[in-house]
């Protein structure tokens, strides 16, 4: 329980589409929702659950059906824009039309809501820019334009606009979808670390399961058929409503290394015993072979660590090498 008053509340919220005069396309709700200073929230879900359709209803850039948003008690539909835009920013996944302008200059749009009507930058509004271009690595391409950069490079330029905007509340749809591997776990270790030093609360929708697991102070579940739960990370894995949220035929989330399994299994099952690394890796190998690894299985291997060698002893039988394990393993069970 969070006992601070949220930046953001939603209350009795239903989110969805108006089809026609009386029908309605009913996602999800009503949902009770918080965002709290400090905190980095993961929505997560399928494709297709309404995830978007969350985000751009507590941004107020879209109706609800029904029920509210409210920043700081303030219902959102009630504040000016440029009150709006001192309090919550958003990147969305589309790329923005920005016709010539170069990084920098769409980096710098983000002080709009503190200029006065020309936008003139004040020493101050230029030094919160550059800060924004520091943190997101964004600085070698600054005066590039905005159509020339890469999608990853743009979507990095994006969240450098939502850092100078300096908004309590930031609101990120799929900020990693373009990046590459290091640069998503750079993004989400940004997001996390600015939640933590600058008190600011932040949402990010994204299918990056693995980072939001690590790095969410909580995540929103939500599923295919509109339920939605929150909780720890470690707490939905635990409960097994994470792995509920994602089911679907043919694949397994194993628990203890928090990953979708993405072999078909081959019906056999074997033990296993070690610690550490050689445990993970092993574990990972056998269950590539298709074993499910499980405690009370008849036959084990076991892993000897004497710390500057390794060997995999299985029935009489000791490898040098997880390739010599699974090599024997197949021809013991005619895989
Ligand atoms: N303008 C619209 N009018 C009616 N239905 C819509 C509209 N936009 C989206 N939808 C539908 O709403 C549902 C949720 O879409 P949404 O984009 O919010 O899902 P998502 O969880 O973000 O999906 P993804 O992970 O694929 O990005 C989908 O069935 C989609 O077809």
């Amino acid at each position: 329980m969070n006992n601070t008053a949220p930046l953001l509340k939603a209350s009795r919220l239903c989110i969805g589409y108006k089809k026609g005069k009386k029908e309605e396309k009913v996602l999800s709700g009503p949902l009770e929702l918080e965002m709290h200073s400090g905190q980095l929230i993961c929505l997560l879900g399928p494709n297709g659950a309404g995830k978007s359709t969350l985000i751009r209803t507590l941004a107020g850039l879209q109706p609800s059906l029904s029920g509210t948003v409210a920043i700081n008690g303030k219902n959102i539909t009630k504040l000016q824009p440029q009150e709006r835009a001192k309090r919550l920013s958003m990147v969305l996944t589309e790329r923005v039309q920005s016709g010539n302008l170069t990084a920098y200059s769409i980096i710098a749009l983000g002080r709009f809501p503190y200029t006065n009507w020309l936008g003139t930058l004040q020493p101050h509004d230029r030094e919160i820019v550059q800060l924004a271009m520091r943190k997101t690595d964004t600085t070698t391409f600054a005066n590039r334009k905005l159509n020339e950069l890469s999608d990853g490079e743009a979507q990095k330029v994006m969240l450098a606009r939502a850092l100078a905007q300096d908004t309590p509340i930031i609101i990120l749809d799929e900020p990693t979808a373009h990046l590459d591997l290091p640069n998503r776990i750079t993004m989400m270790r940004l997001l996390h670390q600015l939640a933590k030093t600058t008190a600011k609360s932040i949402l990010l929708s994204t299918h990056d399961l693995d980072l939001a697991l690590q790095s969410a102070d909580e995540v929103w579940l939500l599923r295919s058929d509109g339920v939605l739960t929150k909780g720890a990370p470690e707490d939905v894995v635990l409960n097994g409503t994470f792995e509920t949220a994602f089911h679907k035929e043919g694949f397994e989330f194993d628990k203890s290394s928090g990953t979708f399994s993405i072999h078909n299994g081959n019906g056999k099952s074997i033990g296993l015993t070690g610690e550490g690394a050689p445990l993970f890796w092993t574990k990972r190998a056998l269950q590539r072979e298709g074993f499910r690894v499980l405690a009370d299985a008849a036959e084990s291997i076991h892993i000897i660590d004497n710390g500057s060698t390794l060997q995999w002893k299985y029935k009489n039988e000791t490898h040098d090498t997880i390739a010599g394990l699974l090599a024997s393993l197949r021809t013991h069970y005619s895989i």
